[in-house]
Parts: C-alpha cells; sequence; structure tokens
C-alpha cells in the first residue's frame, strides 16, 4: 500500500459518553484533572475536585446535556465528525488522492491514541495537527500539545509533524463569521446589537502569557470591520466562568442580565466566535439558560446565531489551512 501524501488530525475538547451523572463524573474527572486547564497545586485541587466537584456537579450538568442530546449523541461529537467527513471529502478533490483525516478528542472518545493509531495503519508519515480551537489558549490548545506528546511517547516511530496554533485572524475565518451573522440578520429582517461572547479563562491565566484574550479581541475588531459595525453596535464578553477566581471579563451573563434590566437594547444577537462547533457551552448555556436569563431580568429579543459548524465556507477555511501548511509535501 502506497504512503498518502499525508494525514490530517482534527482535535476537539471531547464531551461526555451520554448525559447521565456518572458519565460526565468520569468526563470531568479527565478534564479538571489536566492542569493546563486547573493549575492549583494538587494537594489543593484534588480533594476539592473528588471531594466536592464531582460530588455535586455531575447531576446538574448531565441535565444541561439532556437538554441539548440528539439521537445521534452528544452535539460536539456529532458535528465533528460531520466536519471530518466532509474535510476528507473535500480533500481528496482538491489532492486528487485520499487523504486520511482522523478525529481525536482531549478528553474521553475517540481518544488520541485511537486516532494516532487509525493514522498509522493508513501508512501516514507526515502530519499536520490541527486543533479545531480558532484562539490559542494554554487551557485547549496546549493540552492538544500535551496529548499528543503523550501518544507519541509511545509508538515506536514518529510522523513528520506540522501544527496550527491558531486560525483568530484567518480572512477565512474572519468572512465565514461575517456570512453567518449577515445570513442570520437576513432570515430574521433586523440587526440587534451583536454580541461575541467568548469562552472564558482565568485572568491570571492571560497575565502569565496566554495570548487567548488578546486574540479574541482581534478576532472580535476584526469581524467587526469586515461587518462595517460601529463601537456602539457590538460587545465582547467571556462565558462559563468555573471556580471562585476573576476570569476574563466582562462576563457574558452579568453584562445580559444588567442589559435586560435596563431595557439597553431593543435586541440582542449572540454568536461564539470560540467554538468551531455548537456543543454544550453554547446550545444549552447561551441558546436556552442566557436567554431565560436575559429575557426574565426584563431584555426583549435575544436570538442565537449558530457556530460556524459544517457550513460551507467554515470547511473552505479548513481546507485552506491544510493547503497552506502542507506546502512541499
Ligand atoms: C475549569 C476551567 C475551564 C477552562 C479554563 C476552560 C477553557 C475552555 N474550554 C473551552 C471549550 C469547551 N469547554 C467545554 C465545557 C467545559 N469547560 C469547563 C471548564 C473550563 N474550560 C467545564 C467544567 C466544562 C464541562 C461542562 C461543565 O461542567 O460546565 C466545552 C463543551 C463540551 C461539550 O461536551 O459540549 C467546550 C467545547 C475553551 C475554548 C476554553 C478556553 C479557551
Ligand atoms: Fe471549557
Ligand atoms: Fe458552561
Amino acid at each position: 500500500m502506497p504512503s498518502p501524501r499525508f494525514g490530517v488530525l482534527l482535535v476537539n475538547l471531547g464531551t461526555p459518553e451520554a448525559p447521565t451523572a456518572p458519565a460526565v463524573r468520569r468526563y470531568l474527572a479527565e478534564f479538571l484533572s489536566d492542569r493546563r486547564v486547573v493549575d492549583t497545586p494538587r494537594p489543593i485541587w484534588l480533594p476539592i475536585l473528588y471531594g466536592v466537584v464531582l460530588t455535586f456537579r455531575p447531576p446538574k450538568v448531565a441535565k444541561a446535556y439532556r437538554s441539548i442530546w440528539t439521537d445521534e449523541g452528544s452535539p460536539l461529537l456529532v458535528m465533528s465528525r460531520r466536519q471530518q467527513r466532509a474535510l476528507a471529502e473535500r480533500l481528496a478533490e482538491r489532492f486528487d488522492e485520499e487523504i486520511p483525516v482522523e478525529l481525536a478528542m482531549t478528553y474521553g472518545r475517540p481518544s488520541m491514541e485511537e486516532a494516532i493509531e487509525a493514522l498509522r495503519a493508513k501508512g501516514v508519515r507526515r502530519l499536520l495537527m490541527l486543533p479545531l480551537y480558532p484562539q490559542f489558549s494554554r487551557s485547549t490548545t496546549a493540552s492538544v500539545f500535551d496529548s499528543l506528546a503523550r501518544t507519541l511517547a509511545s509508538c515506536p516511530a514518529h510522523p513528520e509533524l506540522r501544527t496550527i496554533r491558531s486560525y483568530h485572524d484567518h480572512p477565512g475565518y474572519i468572512s465565514a463569521l461575517a456570512a453567518s451573522v449577515r445570513e442570520h440578520w437576513d432570515r430574521q429582517g433586523y440587526r440587534g446589537h451583536l454580541v461575541m461572547s467568548y469562552h472564558g479563562v482565568p485572568k491570571r491565566y492571560a497575565e502569565e502569557g496566554d495570548p487567548y484574550a488578546s486574540e479574541c479581541a482581534t478576532t472580535s475588531r476584526l469581524l467587526a470591520e469586515a461587518l462595517r459595525l460601529g463601537d456602539e453596535e457590538w460587545t465582547m464578553t467571556f462565558q462559563s466562568r468555573f471556580g471562585r477566581e476573576e476570569w476574563l471579563k466582562p462576563y457574558t451573563d452579568v453584562t445580559l442580565a444588567a442589559w435586560g434590566k435596563q431595557k439597553r437594547f431593543d435586541a440582542i444577537d449572540i454568536m461564539s466566535p470560540a467554538f468551531a462547533a455548537d456543543c454544550l457551552e453554547t446550545l444549552e448555556e447561551l441558546a436556552i439558560q442566557n436567554k431565560e436569563n436575559y429575557l426574565e431580568a426584563g431584555g426583549n429579543r435575544y436570538e442565537y446565531i449558530p457556530a460556524l459548524n459544517d457550513r460551507e465556507d467554515h470547511l473552505a477555511l479548513f481546507t485552506d489551512l491544510v493547503v497552506q501548511h502542507t506546502q512541499g509535501w
């Protein structure tokens, strides 16, 4: 069997196997034990994690997962598989040969080991890794690298390796986001105040050198420019806080509650440019929970703009990223 020109490894965060408390507990135990995600010293963190978080959080979070679960499974996994298949089709067309594309999750399944083994079995000797995080963060992108390095540590031979660090300012990414907002506005028939709500990280991470906050700010500015929005027409916020520490501000939920109360805007359109695929943090936290809170606080119209998911222009972006990073292969 001839070896393919190269292989591609898509990586996303991971999701529970089922919307049940035990499955969510297993998922959170793995995820929240990662020092890249929670860097509190282990002797302090592990008793809190096992004594408090993994006791009280799983039933609540499982309930949230049940509200978005589909017949095919967790939305994040279903969409990641769709992206994997669609990218493989486009690459086969583009390179006129089959290019293996595998999916790995940093936590849970399909695991990094399974994906690397599948690529090895297909004879892949050159590997491009694309973490599905537009903005680099040590809590997401860096843990993908850790996971790959751990997996390769037990392999007899490595592939030649290239990696994509982030694509927060890629013109194809910005134009796909802009098109998704314009289409939403066209369908809706009016334009609400645009909220770009990113997954947060502890503020301290940024102070210690994580470029995440600044990459989010760049994405936001470029998107606002592409849509020709004035400063009064959009706002950047951060969602999904966890724990007691201060996280990046302004907080999405606090901002929305205040606006609802003040009746500040006639309508809100909210999107999350930190996610390549819709998941719990968008479908439940933004489209259900924050919407309820905003309307209860007194707000009027609130609509969620979906992630880029398997949009044509999103797959074209992935194809471009692969072409650009595999020059000479
Ligand atoms: C504990 C700290 C956390 C940090 C830091 C963090 C950063 C971070 N996460 C994403 C993307 C996703 N996070 C998702 C869920 C999720 N995130 C945390 C915690 C941190 N994330 C938890 C505990 C959870 C699980 C749900 C919960 O218990 O509330 C998901 C969704 C997974 C799904 O199954 O749908 C994604 C995706 C980014 C991009 C990021 C920093 C940049
Ligand atoms: Fe998260
Ligand atoms: Fe959340």
